[in-house]
Order: structure tokens, then sequence, then C-alpha cells
């Protein structure tokens, strides 16, 4: 038996989707046009659909796990199924209006049209604001409707914000954050169960690697005791003497992020030649 997922045929989501499984070890023929494949090396079955009709997919049980924007589950009110964050398609959906516009508050919607290709979300926003403006669905190009009259206001996905200046808009309110997400159908048979938990173990091993970093470095023994205070590591670091006996190499791993926080202190407490180095995984 194989665990079905559903993942973006064409799109945003698509390459990303395809990449995680890549990392994963899981082998899967993407030939053009074909709408259903298995791995040759893991018990799953791909399916290539529309966004928009994934969260019905899982709600029906035709598919059993889908890669999907959490903005599409939030839409198609498919929010309560759980899922794990995956950490790519960040994005933001914000409410964006002509540049010239002074926008200063929410109450500034009272009345307007709002243009989205996201009427549930907007509309529930909006609910609990306690705003009354009229919605305006459009499938794509929302981006285009102020200057076309259709209406005062869009509301939709912004990345770089680039989009968003091309059209003359600018960002005014941020509602939500969103990234790619693996959504599971809850009733699972304990099989697929089974087939699940071993795909989440190698996505979150490969997540966990994503944003750590292996560091190597030399210090001298009387600095070592300071610098290993700052690099921790998953235990302690190792540590391998060189042939001057005065020298060691440490090794250990650090999230991306606390590295560029303390690299000015490694470097004043006399750590030498950091080399840092890709994890491709980490197991938990
Ligand atoms: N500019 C962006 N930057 C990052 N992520 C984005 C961006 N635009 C969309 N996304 C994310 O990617 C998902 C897919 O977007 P895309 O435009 O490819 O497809 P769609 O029009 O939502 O769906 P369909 O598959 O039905 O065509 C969105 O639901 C959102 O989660
Ligand atoms: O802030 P940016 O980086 O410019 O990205 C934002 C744009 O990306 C999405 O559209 P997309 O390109 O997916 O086109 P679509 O409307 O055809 O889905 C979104 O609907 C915005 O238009
Ligand atoms: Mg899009």
């Amino acid at each position: 038996m194989n665990l079905k997922i559903a993942i973006q045929k064409s799109g945003r989501l698509n390459e990303g989707s395809l990449s995680l499984l890549k990392e994963c070890g899981i082998k899967i023929e993407n030939g053009k046009d074909q709408l259903l494949t298995s791995s040759s090396n893991f018990p799953l079955d791909v399916l290539y659909l529309r966004n928009g009709d994934i969260p019905q997919y899982l709600k029906d049980e035709v598919v059993d796990v889908a890669i999907i924007g959490e903005n599409t589950l939030i839409e198609k009110s498919a929010e309560d199924l759980s899922y794990l964050q995956l950490g790519f398609s960040r994005c933001r959906f914000s409410i964006a209006v002509p540049r010239e516009v002074n926008f200063t508050s929410l109450s500034d919607l009272e009345g307007k049209r709002i243009a989205t290709s996201y009427p549930h979300t907007v509309r529930e926003f909006l609910k609990r604001e306690k705003i009354k403006a009229k919605i305006h669905e459009i499938s794509g190009s929302v981006e285009i409707s102020p200057s076309i009259g259709l209406a005062d206001v869009i509301c939709d996905i912004v990345s770089t914000g680039g989009t968003l200046f091309k059209n003359g808009l600018k960002e005014v309110y941020s509602i939500f954050k969103f990234e790619a997400v693996l959504a599971v159908n809850p009733s699972l048979s304990p099989e697929k169960k089974a087939i699940l938990d071993k795909l989440i173990f190698r996505i979150e091993s490969v997540l966990r690697a994503k944003n750590t970093k292996y560091i190597m470095l030399n210090v001298q023994k009387d600095n070592l005791e300071k610098i290993c205070s700052l690099l921790p590591g998953m235990k302690s670091p190792t540590l391998i003497p060189l042939s001057d006996p005065n020298w060691y190499s440490l090794h250990s791993v650090i999230l991306e992020d606390d590295f560029w926080n303390i690299i000015d202190q490694l470097k004043q407490q006399g750590a030498e030649d950091i080399l840092i180095l890709p994890i491709e995984k980490i197991l938990g």
C-alpha cells in the first residue's frame, strides 16, 4: 500500500515540492503530463493537481497528504487539518492601495471595493474586524484592478513586493504570513500512518539541516573553554588535537542565524581558520 501525496501540477509550489521530496531521497519520475506517478524507492504515489482542488481531495480522503500553501487551506476552510510547516514559498497576505492613497487604519476599508482571489479569507477578516466592504473576486492579476477602476483596494499574496510596486500600489497592512505546508488527512490507516511517519522523519531531517551549519575552527589550548561555551553543539563539541600540542581543531554544529550573532565573539576569544560547511541531513 502506498501513501498518496498531492503536489501542485505547475506553478509556484511545484519545484519546491519536488526538490523537497528529492532531498528526502524519494525518487519520482516527473513525466510531463503524467498526473499520477509512483516513487521507485518509497511507498508513495504522487498526484499532480491544481492547488485549489487539493483541500477538497484531502477532506474526501482521495489523497492522504499534500504539499500546499497555508493560504489555500484557509481559503477552502481546511485549516483544521494538521500540518507541518515546510519553510519554502514564504509570503504575506496583505492589503495594498494605490501609492497616492492615504491609508491610516483598517477603518479606511469601510465601504471600499476590495479585489482578491481569496474572498472567503477576506470575508472572515472583515467580519473579525467588524468592517463592511464589498469583495470583488478575481482569479489572478489582482494588482491591476485599482488602475482599471475595478476596486479601491486589493488583498493578495505579497513576497518581494515587486508586483505591487510595478503596478503603482503599496502594502499597508499584512493580515497573515504563509508558507508551504504538508497537510495531513486525519483518518489515515495504521499502515499509511507508518509511511507518513517515515516521510515526516525524512522531511524534518532535511529541514533541520537546512538551518544548521557545520563549523570547524582552530583554537589554542588556553582559549578552548571560552570557545566551547560559545559552541555547545548537539552534545558537546568535538575536539581534535593538532600536531602542535598548543592547538586544537574544534568541530560543532550551529544554527546559521546564531553563527552570525557570535562570529565576533568567536574571533575575540581566539578562534582562527573558521570554516562553515553545509549539512545535508540531521537525523533526529
Ligand atoms: N509571490 C509568491 N511568493 C511566494 N509564494 C507564493 C507567491 N505567490 C503564491 N505563492 C504561494 O504559492 C502557492 C501557489 O501559487 P500559484 O500562483 O502557483 O498557484 P495558484 O494560482 O494559487 O493555484 P493553481 O495550482 O490552482 O494554479 C500560493 O497558494 C501561495 O501559497
Ligand atoms: O511580491 P511579489 O514577489 O511580486 O509576488 C506577488 C505576486 O505573486 C503572486 O502571483 P503569481 O505570480 O503567482 O501570478 P498568478 O496571479 O498568475 O498566480 C501573487 O498573486 C502576486 O501577484
Ligand atoms: Mg499565484
